[in-house]
C-alpha cells in the first residue's frame, strides 16, 4: 500500500485485498466459505486471496492505474458474455490503466455455469481484473455499479408475440431497475441488450428514477456495424473510410440505417455509390437481416459480433467521438432535436468527449423518405411503450396493439 502511495498509483478499489473475491451467500460452493464483503456479495475463488502487494506485481507497480470500477452485467453465463466478459477485462474496452471488478448476475439455472465462466475468468490471469462476484441477487450484484451490461433475458420460445415476450422480460427490466435505483451508483451507465431491448431499457429507467436518464441506453451499434460492413462492400472500400452512419429508431425490422448522412472518405456515401435502388430496396433488409443470413450458416447466434459491438458501444462513451462522426445508441429521446417523441427510448446519432456521457449530434438531414421510415419506427415504440403501460410508474394505462412481428431474424 505504502508503495503505491509512494508510486502515486491511484488506489484501486479494495487494494491490496484485490486479487480475491466470492460468491453469493447461498451458492453451492465448490470453493471455500465466502468472505464478508463491503456490497453484499462475495468474491470468487482465486479473487478472493489476500496477498502482500509490496513483494508481488512489482511491474504492475510501475504502472499508473486508476480506481477500480465496478462492471456489473446480468445473463453473464449466456452466449454473448462468455465473449463480452473476457474483452472488458483485458482493458480493449476501459483502458489499460483500468482496474475493473466483475460482478456477475445469473439466473437459478445458470448459475452452475456461471461458476464456470468466473473459473474461465481465473485461469485468464488479467491484472487489470481485480475481483469476481456471482449470484442471482440483483441488489446484490448492481451494488455500487459503475457500468451496467443486462444482457439477461427470457427467450421466445415458439408461438410466443412478440407483446407476451415484452410483457415476461418488462417484468424483469422492472424488477431490475428499481434494484438499479436502490444499490447502483448514482452516475451509473446502463446498457441494455437483451430483447426487445429499446423497450426493455425504457422500463428499467422509468424504475430507476434516482438514476439520470440520459445514461439508460439499448445497442444499436451492432446495428451501425452491420450497416458500415455493407456500405464499405459495395463501395468496395475498407471501413475506416466511413463516417456519420447512423441507425435511428427500434432493434428491430423498423430501424433506419442512415445512408443519406453516410460519408465514405468524407464524401456523401449516395454519391460514392451512386446507385439510390440499392439503398433504398437492398441496403436496409440486407442490415435487418444479417443475423438471420450468419444463422443460417453457422447454426449458432451472433454472440461475437454482438459482444463486438457492445465493446464498442462502451469504448465510443469514454474514449472522444473523432471530428465530424458519431456512434449510434438508443437514448432516451426527452429534449431531442429530430422532434422524436418525447420518453422514448430511440436510436439517435450522438457524440462524446471521453467521460461516459454524450450528447445527440443535430446536424443529420432528414429527407421525406428517411422522416417515413423513422416516423415509423417511432410509431412501433409508442405502440410497445402501451403495451408495457403496467410496468411503467404513472403510466396511464394503455391498450397494446401490436400485432406484427419485427423481431431482427436471428435473435431470441
Ligand atoms: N440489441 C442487440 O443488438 C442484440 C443482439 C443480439 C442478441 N440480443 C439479445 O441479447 C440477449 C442475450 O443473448 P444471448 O445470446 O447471450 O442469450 P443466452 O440465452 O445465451 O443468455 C442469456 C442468459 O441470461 C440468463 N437470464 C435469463 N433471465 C435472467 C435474469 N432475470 N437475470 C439474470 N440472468 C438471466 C439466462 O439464464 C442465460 O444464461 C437476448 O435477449 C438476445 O435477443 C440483442
Amino acid at each position: 500500500m505504502d508503495m503505491l502511495r509512494r508510486a502515486g498509483v491511484a488506489e484501486p478499489h479494495r487494494w491490496p485485498q484485490a486479487m480475491m473475491a466470492a460468491t453469493e451467500q447461498g451458492w453451492p460452493a465448490a470453493t471455500a466459505a465466502p468472505l464478508a464483503s463491503s456490497n453484499g456479495a462475495d468474491s470468487y475463488g482465486v479473487f478472493k486471496l489476500s496477498y502482500d502487494v509490496r513483494n508481488e506485481d512489482q511491474e504492475l507497480l510501475q504502472k499508473v492505474w486508476k480506481s477500480c470500477i465496478r462492471v456489473a452485467v446480468s445473463g453473464a453465463a449466456g452466449n454473448i458474455s462468455s465473449h463480452l466478459l473476457f474483452m472488458l477485462a483485458s482493458g480493449g474496452v476501459f483502458g489499460m490503466d483500468q482496474p475493473v471488478s466483475f460482478q456477475l448476475l445469473g439466473s437459478e439455472e445458470s448459475l452452475l455455469k456461471l461458476e464456470g465462466v468466473a473459473m474461465e475468468l481465473e485461469d485468464s490471469l488479467y491484472p487489470l481484473l481485480r475481483e469476481v462476484r456471482i449470484g442471482t441477487d440483483p441488489r446484490n450484484l448492481f451494488k455500487d455499479a459503475d457500468w451496467v451490461i443486462l444482457l439477461g433475458a427470457h427467450p421466445r420460445t415458439p408461438g410466443m408475440t412478440r407483446a407476451e415476450l415484452l410483457d415476461i422480460n418488462g417484468q424483469i427490466f422492472r424488477e431490475q431497475g428499481r434494484a438499479l435505483d436502490e444499490v447502483a451508483s448514482r452516475d451509473c451507465k446502463v446498457l441494455v441488450v437483451g430483447n426487445p431491448c429499446n423497450t426493455n431499457a425504457l422500463i428499467c429507467m422509468e424504475n430507476a428514477p434516482r438514476l439520470r436518464r440520459e445514461n439508460f441506453h439499448a445497442l444499436t451499434r451492432l446495428d451501425e456495424n452491420r450497416a458500415k460492413c455493407q456500405l464499405a462492400l459495395r463501395a468496395g472500400r475498407f471501413y475506416t473510410s466511413l463516417s456519420r452512419v447512423a441507425v435511428w429508431g427500434n432493434h428491430s425490422t423498423t430501424q433506419v440505417p442512415d445512408f443519406l448522412n453516410a460519408r465514405i472518405a468524407g464524401e456523401p456515401a449516395v454519391d460514392v455509390i451512386g446507385v439510390e435502388r440499392w439503398f433504398r430496396e437492398e441496403f436496409t433488409p440486407t442490415v435487418a437481416n444479417r443475423g438471420g443470413a450468419i444463422i443460417e450458416r453457422c447454426s449458432r447466434s451472433t454472440a461475437a459480433s454482438t459482444a463486438v459491438s457492445i465493446a464498442d458501444a462502451l469504448k465510443s462513451l469514454v474514449t472522444p467521438t473523432p471530428e465530424g462522426d458519431c456512434f449510434s445508441s438508443a437514448v432516451c429521446t426527452d429534449g431531442n432535436p429530430y422532434g422524436i417523441a418525447e420518453g422514448l427510448i430511440f436510436s439517435m446519432p450522438c457524440r462524446s468527449k471521453d467521460d461516459g456521457r454524450y450528447e445527440i449530434v443535430d446536424d443529420f438531414v432528414i429527407d421525406e423518405w428517411l422522416d417515413e421510415k423513422i416516423t415509423a419506427s417511432e410509431e412501433e415504440l409508442l405502440k410497445e411503450r402501451a403495451c408495457v403501460s403496467h410496468l411503467i410508474p404513472n403510466a396511464p394505462p394503455a391498450a397494446c396493439e401490436i400485432t406484427l412481428d419485427t423481431m431482427l431474424p436471428g435473435e431470441i
